[in-house]
């Protein structure tokens, strides 16, 4: 889909925030030979200082290993990962630990993304200590309480005596030890019960609020994102396939793909699970992609040039990209619009670009 990855990406000059990070170009392929599998295709995305980039994309479009490539745990087999004013993908294991100090990564799994003999207090400390510096305990404290957990309770508590959420809890409080400037989460509420979600989702808002923190922020629903996103990129086997400001994004949606995820947005209510309409058939491999546009198998709006054509990522508004050669026109996607029952006109608005 992106012809000309990096013609999204917005040149740090005055009166623009600093970038913290720059993916030009990214590939990331696993295996040999006949199974080599291309998970990241030429992926291009910035994160300004502060800023809160949702990525989204079904289950096996590419996110994680993207996040794993930017915290150079996955080596990428090509492009460059700016971070800092430095490329980390040039650099040795030894230099990227140094060079990749205000970089941290949560996962999804709180539970076993913390090791199960250590305390509290000690696992809290752990990656600033990792990076030589040694907090007092008054400074694991505070960022115990920052995350809202109690240190006299958890303190010397173990991750098994701990909920989900508060695993998760921990995990942040020990990402925030280290000062990072930008926090990568990778899913990092998917596994959690919805009313913990939320709850982590609004301490994530707190702490973005209250610190100059940039988040790149991976999730497979559109919902997860919304409220906490500044900008959304939208993924599609291993490709960007739009990209804007959130509030643009969900009231006028251009890729034929992100309407389709903003259909699948659930709902609370589950006597309306009729109004969702799912995208239809399934992801194809990466081991062998469509030609051309990458999701014109599955594209209500496919002509030919779709499958002779690789779409250019485009201009379509401001800092509205998208790569389609066929765009969706304004959707008027109302909540009234999105919760009604099918067949009652529910289904949002489309004109024609
Ligand atoms: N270690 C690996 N070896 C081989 N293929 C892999 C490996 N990790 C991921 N893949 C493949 O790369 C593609 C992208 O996977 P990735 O996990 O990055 O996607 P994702 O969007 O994060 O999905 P999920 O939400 O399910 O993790 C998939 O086809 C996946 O099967």
């Amino acid at each position: 889909m992106a012809g000309s990855g990096s013609s999204h990406l917005r040149e740090a000059g005055a009166g623009v925030a600093q970038i913290v990070l720059r993916v030009s170009d990214l590939v990331v392929e696993y295996g040999r030979r006949l199974q080599r599998v291309r998970a990241v295709s030429g992926l291009s995305l910035d994160i300004a200082e502060g800023e809160t980039l949702g990525l989204v994309g079904e289950s096996g479009c590419g996110k994680s290993t993207t996040a794993r490539a930017i915290m150079m745990l996955t080596r990428p087999t090509a492009g460059a990962i700016d971070y800092r004013g430095q490329d980390l993908a040039t650099l040795s294991k030894r230099e990227v630990r140094r060079a990749r100090k205000g970089l941290q990564l949560i996962l999804q799994d709180p539970v076993s993304s913390l090791n199960p003999r250590r305390r509290v207090h000690r696992l809290v400390a752990e990656a600033a200590v990792i990076q030589g510096a040694g907090p007092t305990d008054e400074e694991i404290a505070a960022t115990i309480r920052a995350v809202g957990l109690d240190p006299d309770v958890v303190w010397d508590r173990r991750p098994h005596e701990l909920s989900g959420g508060q695993c998760q809890r921990v995990a942040i409080a020990r990402a925030l030890m280290a000062e990072p400037d930008l926090l990568i989460l990778d899913e990092p509420v998917s596994a959690l019960d919805v009313s913990v979600q939320a709850q982590i989702l609004n301490l994530l808002r707190e702490i973005k609020r209250q610190r100059s923190i940039a988040l790149l922020f991976v999730a497979h629903d559109l919902a997860v994102v919304k409220n906490i996103s500044d900008r959304v990129a939208v993924m599609y086997l291993g490709k960007l396939c739009e990209i804007a400001p959130v509030e643009r994004l969900f009231a006028e949606p251009r890729h034929p793909y992100t309407t389709a995820l903003l259909e699948a947005v659930p709902v609370p209510d589950p006597t309306v699970e009729l109004a969702r309409m799912e995208l239809a058939g399934d992801l194809p491999s990466p081991l062998n992609p469509p030609s051309g546009c990458r999701f014109r198998t599955r594209c209500p709006r496919a002509e030919e040039r779709c499958a002779e054509e690789e779409p250019a990522v485009r201009e379509v508004g401001a800092g509205h990209f998208v790569a389609c050669h066929f765009p969706v026109g304004r959707v008027e996607v109302t909540e009234e619009a999105r919760t009604a029952p099918a067949g009652a006109g529910g289904r949002g608005r489309s004109t024609p670009s």
